[in-house]
Parts: C-alpha cells; structure tokens; sequence
C-alpha cells in the first residue's frame, strides 16, 4: 500500500477529528488525523476543560456559603494560584502527548502539520520541518477545523490587543480588572470565573444574556452575576477601544467609559476554512461547511464535515455525535453495507435539530434541552409551558439554604410529549440527561408519571412540572 494512501483523512484533530478517524477504524477502515497544533483540539487546551476548572472552585466556595453549618467554616477566599495550577492539570500544560498515544493505540496514523485540500480526496500537509507530505483518500475526507473566536469591526478593538477566550482559559495571572464584552456562554462564564478570583469584571452586552434560551435564563444569571460583584451592563453597545500602556479602555454607545487592565472579546466563533483549499473544489473559503444528516458536504459524495465547522451546535459533545454518525456511516458505505439515514438512524445525528442539550457553568447553572417556548411557537408547535420554581421542592430546599431555582417544560400540546426544558438554579446540571431522554424518546406525558423521582432529590421538580400540568 503507498504510505500515503489512507481510507479516510481527518482534517482537524480536536475532540471531534478524533472520534470520526476511531469510527471508522472501528468500522474497518484506515484513517489518519492531520493537526497543526495540538491533538485534543480546543475543547482539551482552551474551552471546556480549562474553563471549568476555572469555573469550579468558585461554584464548590458559593455552595458551601449556603448552607447553615458548613458556611461558618467557610472563612477564606479563593487560592487563585491553587486554581490556575488545578486547571494547568487538565491540559497537561499544552502537552498532547497523552492524546497522540491514543490516537497510535486506537490504530489511528497522526501526522502533524498544516493541511489543505489540494485536489479532491487529497490533503497536502505543510510539515513543522518545512516539508511536503500528500495524503490520498481511497473514501473520504472529513473536514473537522473547529472555529476560531470571532474578533468584530469595533474600532481600536484589535489595537487594543484584547483577550479571546483562548486567553481567558489559559490566563497565568488573574488580572486585577477585566472588561468583557459580549452577553453569551463565553462571557457570562469567565465573567463567573475571574469575579470568583477578586478580579473586577464589567460585563457589557449589546442585548440581555444568553440569547436563544428561555429569558428566564439570561436575567436570573444577570442578577447572580450582579451579586457575585460584576457591572453588568445590557442593552449596551460598545463603540471603541483604546489601549494606553497597561491599561486599555472601551467606550460604550451612552456615552460612558470603563478602564480596565484587559478587555475579553466573547463575541461568538468564525469558522477554520479561511485556509484549507476549500476553493479548489469549489467552495469558499471562510463559510461555514453545510452538510446532510449524515455530515457529507451537500454536492459532494467524498466530503465529510463535522464539529464546530458545520455549524450544526457549536458543542463538543454534539459534534462527538456528528463524528460517531459520520465515522459509521463512512465506513457503511466503504464497504457497500446499508446505510441507516432516515431520522433518528444509526447513520443521522437528528438530535442537532430539536434535541441539543447544553449546560451553561454559570452560578446559577443554566441546563437546557431542545426547544424553547419561542423556538417551538416559531417552529409551528401548538406548545405549552409550564414553570415551577425549583427552591419548593423539598431535595432543593435541603440542598441549598434559600435554592433559587426555575424550571420550564415546553409540552407539544398535540401528541403530548416534551420538547423542551429548561433548568436554572445550582448544580442543576445533572438533571439535564432525564430531561434529554423525554425529549429524544418522546415520551408521552402521561407514561412520564410513572417516571418516579426519589425523595428527596431536587429531580422531584419532574413531578411537580407534571402536577402543575395537570395529569392527561
Ligand atoms: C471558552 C469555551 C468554552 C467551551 N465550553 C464548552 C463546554 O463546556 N461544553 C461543550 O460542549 N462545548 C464547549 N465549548 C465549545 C467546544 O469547545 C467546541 O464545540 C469544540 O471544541 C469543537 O470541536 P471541534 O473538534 O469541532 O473543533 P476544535 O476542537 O477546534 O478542533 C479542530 C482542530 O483542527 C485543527 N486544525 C484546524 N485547521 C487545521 C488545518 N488546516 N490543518 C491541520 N489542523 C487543523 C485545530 O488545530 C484543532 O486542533 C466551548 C467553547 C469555548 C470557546
Ligand atoms: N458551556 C458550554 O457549553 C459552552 C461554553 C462556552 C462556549 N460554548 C460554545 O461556544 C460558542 C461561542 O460562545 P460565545 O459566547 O462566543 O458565543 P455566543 O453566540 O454564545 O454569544 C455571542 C455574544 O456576542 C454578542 N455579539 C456578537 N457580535 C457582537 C458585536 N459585534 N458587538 C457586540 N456584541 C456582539 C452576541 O450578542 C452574544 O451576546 C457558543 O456557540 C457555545 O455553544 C459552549
């Protein structure tokens, strides 16, 4: 076999590239990922991994501050070193060598550089010592480049050399002030990180927080945040930006000013195709890569797109869900075996549609899955939503002193099953998978009261959704 020639090439090795190439190794084929920077991707070095870490020290100190007996021992602040040192755990200092040797161990070639489609079903890969090497794919290739922070035209803003969240995951020292702009996930989470540490934080969002889930959510996470010690500034444009020596200073649409030592630009993703050859086969570079149900590039039978790139969820564990579908289905129809792609199939990630469960790590946790009430009244639904505050159930009151919490389940009024729900309130997390299963499952309503939560557990608020629905 020519050494260059593989079943599959990977483009883009994060957690994502990962998990196509060991599918469809699995499934029988062979496979090669090609990164440039370090195997594990963005989720292992500078997003989810290191920004819980950042998140969780302060979320365990809130936690015990409320509970009565527990919190008279809570007497200190944070050890923002022991923190940043307990973060710098999870990456392994920027060292992939963990995730090259599962790569090697799963059967799966890595070669390290920059890649570009350079013909179809080729890869040339511009190596670290200044050479050349060409992979040929037999099958396909999956294009799986992630997305980079999105940096937009504000004046100065660039000059100014701001934080993404690359910085603000991989930061050494917290810095004494921080501004950040943006009003989503990025932001409403690192401005929950760095205020634990004693930073001062000025949140500024052109519109409220955390846009696209239930409204509840974004204005339960401003006041907490308020709380927590951050300006939190919403409806508020920012208009420019100007560093002067260390400090750097970001003007806003009112007419105000705040100074700070950095500014983080937390302003959503723009996708890794700037450079990759896309124009040789006809696409263009710096789009987003729109794929079928099954991840291959509409207009094409050889290319594969999956994770961050596809725009699909902008989630590590969606895009894992596209990969295990795509890996699957590749090597399905390497070999000429049936392929399962109609909706929910074993070749599908159907779930991206209507059933995309995310958690947000801000204090409170913002859990939700598939739609919300607007989404499921634009999609056409006949819906209704019932809400309970999550602080009644009895779990909830044990578990915090004063539990503020609220939940939402959206109820498809026609075939009287869930489609959506959302939780806010601490530790709500790990409610979040019951909720994703009688949403997927479609579980009726009226089978979902013989679903019977334990006592007492904060999951009661399951039966007290039902009740105030009413029983079917
Ligand atoms: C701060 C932050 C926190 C987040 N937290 C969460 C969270 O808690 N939970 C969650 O589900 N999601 C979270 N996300 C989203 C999550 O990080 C992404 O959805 C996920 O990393 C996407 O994975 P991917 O494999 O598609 O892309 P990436 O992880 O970006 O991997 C792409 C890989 O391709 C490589 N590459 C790109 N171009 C080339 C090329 N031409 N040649 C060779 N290699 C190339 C890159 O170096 C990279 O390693 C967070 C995002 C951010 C920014
Ligand atoms: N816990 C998690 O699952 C998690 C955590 C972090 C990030 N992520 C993922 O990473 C992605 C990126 O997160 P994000 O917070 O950067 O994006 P986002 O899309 O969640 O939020 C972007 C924010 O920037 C604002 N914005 C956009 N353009 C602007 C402009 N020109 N001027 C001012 N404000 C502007 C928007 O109004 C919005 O508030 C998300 O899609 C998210 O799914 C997930």
């Amino acid at each position: 076999m020519d050494a260059t020639e593989y079943d599959l090439i990977v483009l883009g090795a994060g957690a994502v590239g990962e998990n196509v190439a060991d599918r469809a190794v699995q499934g029988g084929l062979t496979a090669v990922l090609v990164e440039h920077e370090l195997v594990g991707g963005e989720c292992s070095y500078w997003a989810c991994m290191p920004s819980k870490a950042l998140i969780r020290p302060g979320q365990a100190l809130r936690a015990a501050r409320q509970v009565d007996g527990a919190k008279e021992a809570v007497t200190g602040t944070l050890d923002v070193a022991a923190v940043l040192a307990r973060r710098d755990s999870f990456t392994h200092d920027w060292n992939d060598d963990s995730q090259v040797r599962w790569a090697e161990g799963a059967g799966i070639a890595v070669v390290r550089g920059h890649g570009k489609l350079t013909a179809p079903k080729e890869v040339t890969v511009a190596t670290p010592d200044g050479g050349e090497i060409v992979l040929r794919a037999r099958h396909a290739v999956t294009i799986s480049t992630g997305s980079d922070a999105f940096v937009p035209d504000i004046e100065g803003l660039r000059d100014a050399d701001p934080w993404t969240s690359r910085d603000a995951t991989s930061a050494k020292v917290a810095p004494e002030s921080l501004v950040v702009i943006g009003g989503g996930v990025v932001a409403t989470e690192m401005a929950t990180a760095y205020a634990s540490f004693g930073t001062t934080v000025t949140l500024i969002s052109r519109g409220g927080l955390l846009a696209g889930l239930e409204p509840f959510a974004g204005e339960m996470v401003a006041e907490a945040l308020r709380e927590q010690g951050v300006k939190v500034l919403l409806d508020t444009e920012t208009t420019r930006v100007h560093r002067d020596d260390d400090r750097v200073t970001v003007e806003t649409g009112d007419g105000g000013a705040v100074t700070a030592q950095e500014v983080l630009v937390a302003t959503g993703r723009t996708p890794r195709t700037r450079d990759i050859g896309l124009e040789v086969v006809g696409l263009t570079p710096g789009d987003w890569l729109e794929t079928d149900d099954t991840m291959r590039v509409k207009g094409f039978d050889w290319l594969y797109a999956t994770g961050d790139v596809n725009h699909r969820a902008l989630l590590t564990h969606q895009g894992k869900y596209q990969a295990r579908a795509a890996g699957d289905v590749i090597a399905a129809r390497a070999a000429g075996k049936p392929v399962s792609d109609g909706p929910w199939g074993t070749h599908v990630a159907t779930a991206d549609h209507e059933a995309v469960p995310q958690v947000t790590f801000t204090d409170p946790e913002v859990a939700s899955v598939g739609l919300t009430l607007k989404a499921a009244t634009d999609a056409g639904y006949r819906v209704r939503a019932v809400d309970y505050e999550i602080g009644y159930v009895a779990g909830a009151s044990v578990y915090a002193d004063g539990y503020k919490g609220t939940a939402r389940m959206v109820v498809d009024e026609d075939r009287k099953v869930v489609l959506g729900v959302t939780f806010v309130g601490p530790d709500v997390s790990e409610l979040l998978q019951a909720a994703t299963v009688a949403v997927v499952a479609q579980v009726p309503l009226d089978r979902l009261w013989h679903a019977v939560p334990a006592y007492p557990t904060i999951n009661e608020v399951w039966l007290r959704l039902l009740e105030t629905y009413g029983r079917p």
